[in-house]
């Protein structure tokens, strides 16, 4: 399978003269394209994914899709019974993330929300390939951060979701972090209450717009 899968539909780039992932670019003396921005939440179980990712939704008025809801239902099975998903299991899934956020911006929403434990390296990149064809489209990964023994009790106090506590070890043993090279991830500690992980997400969010970027 290939996991770059087939083309996304692209977004109008009429007025984007010249652009390469994630860096929207000007000719001098052109008004600035206008930016829709992906903003993907991410993260290991638990960190506060949907939380942030409902909140920006609603703050900056953008549609929210809510990754696990795309899953296929042989993946929500395997974790359900505390099996964790494998490479092969996730490639589809993140194809279609990326294709169903275009497909948002494409049928005129300004910018989209989405949640996408993107654990690996390898699978932000599935993503990382949606500016690459839609120009004026601007893609960052709000990364949420804390120990695992944290994330751990705020699964294990939740009720009536299918991914359990058992389930959270197995995301740390994957996980890779973002690294400096990243440039387009936001980190965010998520340790501290919920006010103010909001909070610090908004603002990242309307630095990151107000720069253009
Ligand atoms: N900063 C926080 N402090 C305390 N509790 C939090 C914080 N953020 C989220 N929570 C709580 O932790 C639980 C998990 O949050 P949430 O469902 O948003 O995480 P998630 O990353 O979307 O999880 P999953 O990937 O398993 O769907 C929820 O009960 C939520 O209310
Ligand atoms: O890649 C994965 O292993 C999955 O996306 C998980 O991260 C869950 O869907 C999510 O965390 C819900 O609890």
């Amino acid at each position: 399978m290939d996991p770059l899968g087939p083309n996304p539909q692209p977004i109008d780039t009429r007025a984007t003269p010249v652009a390469s992932s994630n860096t929207v670019t000007r000719v001098a003396g052109q008004q600035a394209p206008h930016v829709h921005h992906i903003w993907l939440v991410t993260g290991p179980a638990g960190c506060g994914k949907s939380t942030v990712a409902q909140y920006l939704s609603e703050s900056l008025n953008l549609p929210y899709l809510e990754g696990d809801e795309f899953h296929p239902r042989a993946n929500i099975d395997k974790m359900a019974n505390g099996i964790p998903l494998t490479d092969a299991d996730r490639w589809d899934w993140l194809t279609l993330l990326r294709e169903e956020s275009l497909k948002k911006l494409a049928s005129g929403a300004d910018g989209v929300v989405l949640t996408c434990s993107a654990l690996k390296r390898k699978y932000r990149d599935v993503i990382r390939v949606a500016p690459y064809f839609s120009h004026n489209v601007s893609l960052h990964f709000i990364y949420l951060h804390a120990p695992e023994a944290v994330l751990l009790e705020r699964v294990g106090l939740r009720q009536g979701h299918y991914m359990g506590a058992n389930m959270v070890r197995s995301q740390f043993e994957i996980l890779e972090p973002p690294t400096a090279e990243e440039t387009d991830v936001i980190s965010i500690d998520v340790s501290g209450p919920i006010p103010g992980v909001l909070e610090v997400a908004l603002i990242q969010a309307k630095i990151k717009m107000g720069a253009g970027v």
